[in-house]
C-alpha cells in the first residue's frame, strides 16, 4: 500500500461557536498522534498560524516557518503537500476557518490539492447552541454551510434546558442537514478518533487487533487536562460502527456506489478491498469516503492475505442496515459489466 494520506479536515462554524475548543480538545486527546493546524484569517483564506500538537516527538518546523499569505491555491497546495510529507509523520491536519469565512472556498482548495499525502477528510461544523436560532436568523446563509457539512457537532449545550431543549434543536438541525451525524456535546469534547486515519489496518484476523472505537474512547475518559467531569458520557454521542471482514471480494460498481452515496449518518467509511477481475487480483485498493468524497489507492498485497476489510463509522446509524449493505456489495466483479471497475478506479488518485 501507498504511504497512507492525511486527512484534511475543514472546521467551521460562526463567530464563538467552539471551534478553538474543539482543536485544544482535539489536541489535547491526539494519544500521541500528530495533527497540524492551520488557522485561518478572518474572512480571507490566508493562514496566519501553524500550530502541531507535540505529544510525540516535539513540535513540526516547516522551512517556511509562518504561512502568511498563502492565498494561491496551488501556493496552499504545496502548503498542504509540505505538511503532510511523510517525514513529518502528521497523521491529519485539522484547518480552522474563521467564524465568519466561507468553508466551501477552503474545501475547494483541499479538493483541488491532489497529493497522494492529502485526502479531503470532511466539513465539520460547529454549532452554538444556545445561540443558533438567533445566529441564523441574523445570517441566513450559514445554513448553507451547515448543509454541506459532514459531521455537526452541536456545541454548549450545557447551556440549554435539559434534554428535550437539546432533541429540538438536534431536529431543527436536521432540517437544515438531513444526513450528517449532528453531535451534541459540552466542550466541543467530540471523539478525536474521528480526524484520523487508523495508524494500522482495520483488524484483521491474521493481524494485531486494533483497538475498537468505543475501546479508544474509554481510554482516553480518564485524563481530561483540567481534572473536571466534562460530560465523558457526551464522547460516545451515539457513534455506531460497522464492519465487513472477509477474504472474498467486492463488486467493484457497488462498493463505488456504496462510497458515493453512504448510508444516513455515516461519516466515514475506510478499509481496503479486493477486486476479483483480471488484471485487479493484484492490486489491494484502500478506499476512503467522507461524506460522499471519494478517495482509492492502489497497493500491492505484499505480506498481507488479500481480501475485504471495510469499516463505516457514523452517529444515528443503522448499524444493522449498513451491515447487511455491506454483505452486499460482496461479489466477484461481474465480467460482462465493463465499465464496472471504472466506476471505482475514476477516484484513484495514487499507484505503486
Ligand atoms: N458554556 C460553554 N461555553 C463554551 C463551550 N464551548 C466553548 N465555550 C466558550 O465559548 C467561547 C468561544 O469559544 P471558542 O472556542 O473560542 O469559539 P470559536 O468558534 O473558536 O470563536 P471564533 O474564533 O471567535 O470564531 C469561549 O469562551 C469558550 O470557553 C461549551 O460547551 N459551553
Amino acid at each position: 500500500m501507498t504511504a497512507s494520506a492525511a486527512p484534511v479536515v475543514v472546521l467551521a462554524g460562526f463567530l464563538g461557536a467552539g471551534k478553538t475548543t474543539l482543536l485544544n480538545h482535539v489536541l489535547r486527546h491526539a494519544g500521541g498522534r500528530r495533527i497540524g493546524v492551520l488557522v485561518n484569517d478572518f474572512g480571507s483564506i490566508n493562514i496566519d498560524a501553524l500550530l502541531v500538537s507535540g505529544q510525540s516527538g516535539g513540535t513540526l518546523s516547516l522551512e517556511n516557518g509562518c504561512m502568511c499569505c498563502t492565498t494561491d491555491a496551488s501556493d496552499f497546495a504545496e502548503t498542504l503537500a509540505g505538511l503532510t510529507a511523510p517525514g513529518n509523520g502528521i497523521d491529519a491536519v485539522l484547518i480552522e476557518a474563521s467564524g465568519i469565512a466561507e468553508p466551501k472556498a477552503l474545501i475547494r482548495m483541499v479538493l483541488s490539492a491532489r497529493s497522494s499525502t492529502v485526502a479531503y477528510g470532511g466539513l465539520v461544523y460547529v454549532v452554538d447552541a444556545a445561540h443558533y436560532d438567533d445566529t441564523i436568523a441574523e445570517h441566513p446563509q450559514l445554513g448553507e454551510h451547515l448543509a454541506i457539512a459532514d459531521l455537526v457537532v452541536c456545541n454548549k449545550i450545557d447551556l440549554l434546558a435539559g434534554q428535550d431543549a437539546v432533541q429540538s434543536l438536534i431536529a431543527r438541525l436536521r432540517m437544515i442537514n438531513s444526513t450528517a451525524p449532528i453531535l451534541p456535546v459540552a466542550d466541543a469534547a467530540v471523539d478525536p478518533e474521528l480526524f484520523f486515519e487508523p495508524a494500522a489496518e482495520i483488524a484483521r484476523d491474521d493481524g494485531p487487533r486494533q483497538l475498537s472505537f468505543d475501546e479508544l474512547l474509554l481510554a482516553d475518559d480518564h485524563d481530561h487536562p483540567d481534572g473536571h467531569d466534562h460530560g465523558h458520557d457526551h464522547l460516545h454521542a451515539g457513534f455506531e460502527s460497522a464492519a465487513l471482514e472477509t477474504s472474498a471480494p467486492v463488486d467493484p460498481r457497488r462498493l463505488a456506489q456504496f462510497l458515493e452515496r453512504p448510508p444516513a449518518g455515516a461519516y466515514r467509511i475506510k478499509g481496503t478491498v479486493l477486486v476479483d477481475l483480471d488484471g485487479h487480483r493484484d492490486t489491494a485498493y484502500t478506499v476512503q469516503a467522507v461524506g460522499g468524497f471519494v478517495r482509492v489507492d492502489a497497493g500491492s498485497w505484499r505480506g498481507r492475505t488479500p481480501g475485504t476489510s471495510l469499516v463505516v463509522i457514523g452517529a444515528g446509524l443503522d448499524a444493522a442496515a449498513t451491515r447487511e449493505a455491506l454483505d452486499g456489495l460482496v461479489a466477484p466483479a461481474d465480467p460482462d459489466d465493463v465499465n464496472g471497475i471504472l466506476h471505482l478506479t475514476r477516484h484513484l488518485v495514487t499507484a505503486t
